[in-house]
């Protein structure tokens, strides 16, 4: 009888065996959707490093904290109480015990979470955050963001740049939002938000030894299809 892909993928990548899979990107290049699919089919870990800066964001703005205050955020970042699911089944964010899984989706945290993650400290203390949970995970994790590849786990088995045109990042990013963004609205969330954050970290370029995988012609599954091979192909 055929297998799966799933099956296939379980055959494959056997339980016990370390694998941290990173995967970094531009906006909308499918980068959390993927990972988390990618994860699921290899029963590891999953871990959204851009959904903990979105997090921090809504803790300053609850919490009134300035954001052109760098000391004030890097100090917020290093005291919240920070809970995210590492289950591609269930993803939940909860700071302080609220659940704001949802809120951190809110365009008013996309507009705002550059300020976090353009300030050193504050990404100081996520990636010390990021790198103990990859440990806590028994090394089997996929865990995707900006700089994962190159500062989170640069030792990681398998690290891929996700890259895409503007054309589709951008629809796709408008078809996710429901169609309720102006297009000068969506470009502001994916473009502008890219350049402020590429001020301090490079995430539009592959770094020695990382694949890419360019999503701007291939669906949602080609495009896992196409990381799962990259996967295959790398831990031969
Ligand atoms: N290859 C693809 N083709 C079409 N849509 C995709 C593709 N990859 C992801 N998507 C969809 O595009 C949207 C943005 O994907 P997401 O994973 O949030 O991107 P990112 O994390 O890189 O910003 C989601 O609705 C997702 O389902
Ligand atoms: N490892 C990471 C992950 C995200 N960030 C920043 C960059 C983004 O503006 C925000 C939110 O990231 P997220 O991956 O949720 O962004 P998308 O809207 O999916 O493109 O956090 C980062 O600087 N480093």
């Amino acid at each position: 009888m055929a297998m799966t892909v799933a099956e296939t993928d379980m055959r494959t990548f056997r339980w016990g065996k370390p694998l941290v899979v990173a995967i970094d990107g531009p906006s909308g290049t499918g980068k959390s959707s993927v990972s988390r699919e990618t994860a699921l089919r290899l029963h590891a870990a999953y871990l959204d490093t851009g959904a903990m800066y979105r997090a921090v964001t809504w803790h300053c703005l609850d919490t009134g904290v300035d954001l052109a205050d760098a000391a004030a955020i890097e100090n917020a970042c290093e005291e919240v109480d920070l809970a995210i699911s590492t289950n591609p089944d269930d993803q939940k964010v909860s700071v302080g015990g609220r659940d704001v899984t949802e809120a951190i989706r809110e365009p008013g945290i996309s507009k705002a979470v550059s300020a976090v993650a353009t300030t050193l400290g504050a990404r100081a203390e996520l990636i010390r955050r990021q790198k103990q949970t990859t440990a806590d995970s028994g090394r089997r994790i996929v865990a995707e963001g900006r700089d994962i590849t190159t500062v989170v786990a640069p030792g990681a088995e398998v690290r891929i740049l996700l890259t895409a045109s503007e054309e589709p990042r951008l629809r796709r990013r408008g078809l996710q939002l429901g169609g309720t963004q102006s297009a000068e609205a969506l470009k502001e969330q994916v473009l502008a938000r890219d350049a402020k954050d590429s001020a301090v970290v490079n995430f539009q370029e592959a770094a020695d030894g990382v694949f890419t995988v360019d999503s701007s012609h291939l669906d949602f599954e080609e495009t896992v299809d196409a990381v799962l091979a990259v996967i295959r192909r790398a831990t031969r």
